[in-house]
């Protein structure tokens, strides 16, 4: 496909995501009838339509209209090439700019130009202070790819040379002593030796410090209660020798768990439903709960959009009952690891602020954030401590 053919599928494809579709759906549905795209064209459609995702509201300002067409005009106009040079008609070209096509404009300065929605910005410039710019400005742009080394299978050194042999170069981040940021070669991770046989991971280095600073000790029974995919369980279970089971409320979710834990070397028990109780007490319990995803939102751009102010109470109301139900399952002198995603103090310190004013017998030891704006996802956790008996 040239270019420009390109550009027409991604406003094919943006069209049918603005009329409701999610955005896996509409381009896994636009690969299957058009056959002819290989991979790097559909690699290259992918691209332009997060690129555009990430900067919907900025990018519909460019281009004068919130159509694909606008969109990918206002991306043409933002980083080039300059849209007339593609938008010629010629073979798949999209069809050539006339007066339909906006003008547009410079997106005007603060939420517009940061592509926050309006109603979101007070809270999330209120949550963030003078790290809100850069935070939304990072969420704008493409996530870098990071990796976990997995220590139980081999270390630093031995990751970076096997993964140099499958031609993907990396450097250690900063926010984590397992992680990697790949630098060249990203697109060749999934078929690499050190990714198959499980020596490496693909995971966010926020991810991997929230599971670093968790108190694990040798010999302790340990619920991942939000484990998902099991990304922080497989984590955690290359820190130390712990008894790990895993469980969630979508027990689908958990369903590679057991082939990504075996690729690992990790033992993982699956708990379901009423299982979860009778397995209980656990030393530490982390709820790594659904959130607004704000501080991955450069990964999953559609949500920055799709968020409303009572989908984001219903978040709270879910991120409740959830500590409060986990908080059942701590042995005294147990730990309650809280963890989200997201960048927003209704998600992070005014949960854990609400849990201390519902629940006695609990304080919270620590807790710390990670801005979206240092390189990696922005995520939040805080440790509750439940207290000893008598104590
Ligand atoms: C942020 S994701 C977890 C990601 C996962 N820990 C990882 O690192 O890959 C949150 C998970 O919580 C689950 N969940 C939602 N409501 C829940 C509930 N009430 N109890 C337990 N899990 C719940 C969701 O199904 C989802 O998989």
């Amino acid at each position: 496909m040239t270019p420009a053919a390109r550009v027409a599928a991604a406003i094919e494809v943006l069209d049918e995501i603005l009329a409701g579709k999610a955005a896996e759906q509409a381009l896994t549905g636009w690969a299957r009838r058009s056959r002819f795209a290989g991979s790097k064209d559909r690699a290259a459609i992918r691209d332009h339509v997060f690129d555009v995702l990430r900067a919907r509201r900025s990018l519909a300002a460019r281009g004068g209209v919130e159509t694909g067409r606008g969109l990918m005009l206002g991306l043409l106009r933002r980083d080039g090439p300059a849209p007339e040079t593609l938008f010629t008609g010629e073979g798949h070209a999209p069809a050539p700019l006339g007066p339909l096509d906006g003008a547009g404009h410079s997106p005007a300065p603060g939420p517009e130009a940061l592509d926050i929605p309006d109603w979101l910005w007070p809270a999330f410039s209120a949550s963030l202070g003078a790290e809100a710019e850069p935070a939304a400005r990072a969420l704008q742009n493409r996530a870098p790819v990071h990796l976990r080394v997995n220590l139980s299978k081999t270390d630093l050194a031995g990751a970076l040379a096997a993964l140099a042999e499958d031609g993907i170069l990396c450097q250690p981040h900063p926010a984590a002593a397992t992680a990697l940021e790949v630098t060249e070669g990203a697109r060749r991770i999934r078929n690499a030796a050190a990714y198959l046989d499980g020596r490496v991971e693909l995971q966010d280095a926020a991810s991997q410090a929230v599971v670093a600073a968790l108190p694990l000790r040798e010999g302790q029974r340990v619920l991942d209660y939000c484990a998902g995919g099991g990304g922080k369980t497989l984590a955690m279970a290359a820190l130390a020798d712990v008894t790990l089971f895993a469980h969630d409320a979508a027990p689908r979710r958990m369903r590679d768990l057991p082939a990504r834990a075996a690729r690992a070397g990790a033992r993982v028990t699956l708990l379901e439903g009423a299982e979860v109780d009778r397995a209980a007490p656990y030393d530490l319990v982390l709820c790594d709960v659904p959130c607004s995803g704000s501080g991955s939102w450069r990964r999953a751009p559609e949500g920055k959009w799709l968020l409303t102010p009572e989908g984001l109470s219903a978040l709270n109301a879910t991120q409740d009952s959830i500590l409060d139900r986990a908080a059942g399952l701590v042995a005294p002198g147990g730990t309650l690891a809280y963890a989200t995603c997201s960048q927003l103090d209704c998600e992070n310190g005014d949960r854990i602020a609400a849990f201390l004013a519902r629940h006695g017998g609990w304080h919270c030891e620590e807790r710390q954030r990670w801005s979206v704006a240092e390189g990696a996802d922005g995520f939040f956790a805080a440790h509750l401590t439940r207290d000893r008996l008598g104590s």
